[in-house]
């Protein structure tokens, strides 16, 4: 409802208490210290093998509006939480810092930085809401999307989401996270136009609910359009639905262009079967069946294995909502920080539960990959300023089972975080959509099929360098020290 406001911004698009906190650094004189926050996740979403990154166009595009407007800051005055001198000086608050990133379409792995904001306290504070808003469903839909395509292999799968997605915003950068994930087409036409997905779709059961019958529907559908699917279970499919479809089509000939029907209902590894014997005897055997209805990418390997006849894939409920895992889960965290002396300290979140103490300092996410067959080792977890592309060998281990080790000769060790802003400033060029489809599916191909397939997949190795596995050793020890040396 920005029309309320018009210089809205998605300024305050974070939580009351990052601006709370944004008060007291700025009043006690610490919000300009640097400070690095990284975001990750902990658990794999959907235990999938692999998530696939997507979200940074929107981070880029929220921080490039990143000012408070006139409204924004008489909104704050209003709910009395805020000091006079301190929304003066959000007046002209601009973004400062650097932001090192995933790309979108990279493959990434639980416990390692996929966004890394180096940045003012203040800074970094405020972002954290909007970082993890726009990451967190991106990502879980392309790598949703992803799985879906990884099961229906080259046939083409379209996304059909739009009307069961949590809102607008979901079903627009769900759309693209999907086409980023592996999806070939959306039914969303304003997706297609602003990021130029191709749209596809095929008519409602409204469209046959309207004549009352088949055959004036599709006749009707086929002297407006050229390309023409029939949507075909309305009342029955294999009595009416498919015998209408077929005659309008040869009662047209030339001029439509009958791409085939969709099935909607119904046993649709049977009727697809039948569908398709009928389009076959009744000449038109490239005719496509398409098929929709809740479909998800346990069903599709299901129909698959049943020897359905289905050509092409509608998707829309359980991929945009990402129905069985809603969420997941990246958090954020203040890994390292300037002290009184200008000298930046590692800080750690200690947990009872050994997978949620955060790993200090800033890092860098390095993918091993084997030079002699190409393939991905696992990936390095380093402290920023180590090079392992310097060295002759890496040591890698995993950081909860040390046992579980290895050491990597051949190797080339590329960076995953990579520079998106420097000082403040967008150093980054957006690439295209489809190349960071193309990017995506190219990263795909390096790693091993053990850690592709969708059920209980091998786990990816996701290891630390030494350096950064004794600092977290030796901060833990400070810290249980300092409690330990308390006196309540
Ligand atoms: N051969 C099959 N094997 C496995 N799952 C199937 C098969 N055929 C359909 N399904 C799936 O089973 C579910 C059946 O849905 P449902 O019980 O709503 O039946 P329906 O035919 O869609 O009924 P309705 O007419 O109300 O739409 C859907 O998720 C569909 O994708
Ligand atoms: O099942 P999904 O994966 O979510 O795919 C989208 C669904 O949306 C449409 O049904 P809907 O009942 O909304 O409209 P209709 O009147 O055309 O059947 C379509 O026929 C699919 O069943
Ligand atoms: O075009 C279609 O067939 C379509 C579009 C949205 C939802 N379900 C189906």
């Amino acid at each position: 409802m920005s029309y309320q406001f018009p210089d809205d911004s998605c300024t305050l698009h974070t939580d009351a208490y990052e601006l709370s906190m944004m008060q007291t650094y700025w009043k006690k004189g610490i919000g300009q210290r640097r400070a690095v926050f990284e975001a990750y996740f902990r658990d794999m979403p959907f235990k999938n093998g692999y998530a696939v990154f997507a979200g940074l166009q929107r981070v880029v595009e929220y921080i490039e509006q990143l000012t408070f407007s006139k409204s924004d800051i008489e909104y704050l005055r209003t709910t009395n939480q805020f000091d006079d001198d301190f929304l003066d000086y959000l007046k002209d608050f601009k973004f400062e810092g650097s932001i090192n990133s995933a790309v979108e379409g990279e493959l990434v792995f639980n416990n390692e930085p996929i966004i890394q904001v180096d940045a003012p306290l203040m800074v970094g504070q405020l972002i954290e809401t909007a970082i993890l808003n726009i990451i967190n469903y991106q990502t879980l839909i392309a790598t949703k999307a992803a799985r879906i395509k990884s099961v229906v292999g080259t046939d083409p799968v379209l996304e059909f989401g739009s009307r069961r997605a949590q809102e607008m915003d979901a079903a627009i950068w769900g759309t693209r996270a999907a086409y980023i994930g592996g999806f070939d087409a959306t039914s969303n036409v304003r997706a297609g136009k602003l990021f130029n997905i191709p749209i596809s779709g095929t008519h409602a059961h409204a469209l046959v609910q309207a004549y009352m019958n088949d055959y004036d529907a599709f006749m009707a559908y086929a002297e407006t359009h050229r390309d023409c699917v029939f949507l075909v279970d309305t009342f029955d499919t294999l009595k009416s639905g498919v015998p209408n479809a077929i005659r309008v089509a040869k009662e047209m000939g030339d001029k439509i262009n009958f791409q085939g029907v969709r099935i909607d209902s119904g046993d649709m590894a049977y009727i697809s079967k039948r569908v398709r014997e009928m389009l076959d005897e009744a000449g038109f055997p490239d005719a496509k069946v398409y098929a929709s209805n809740d479909l998800d990418e346990k069903t599709i390997l299901n129909l698959k294995m049943q020897h359905a006849k289905i050509d092409v894939w509608g998707v829309g409920t359980k991929l945009i909502t990402a129905f069985d895992q809603p969420a997941l889960g990246a958090v954020y965290k203040l890994v390292s920080f300037e002290n009184d002396d200008g000298k930046m300290i590692d800080t750690i979140k200690i947990s009872s539960n050994a997978s949620k103490v955060s790993t200090p300092g800033k890092k860098q996410v390095w993918r091993i990959t084997d030079t002699g067959d190409g393939k991905s080792e696992g990936d390095y977890i380093t402290l920023f300023d180590e090079d392992p592309q310097a060295q002759d060998s890496i040591y890698m281990f995993s950081p909860d089972y040390t046992y579980i080790n290895k050491t990597v000769d051949n190797f080339e060790a590329r960076a995953v975080l990579q520079p998106i802003y420097e000082n403040g400033k967008l150093t980054y060029d957006l690439p295209s959509l489809e190349d960071i489809k193309k990017g995506s599916q190219a990263r795909l191909n390096l790693l091993w099929d053990e850690y592709k397939r969708d059920l209980n997949p091998q786990i990816y190795p996701v290891d630390l360098s030494q350096n950064c596995f004794d600092n977290k050793m030796e901060i833990i020890n400070e810290v249980r020290d300092y409690v330990n040396k308390l006196n309540f």
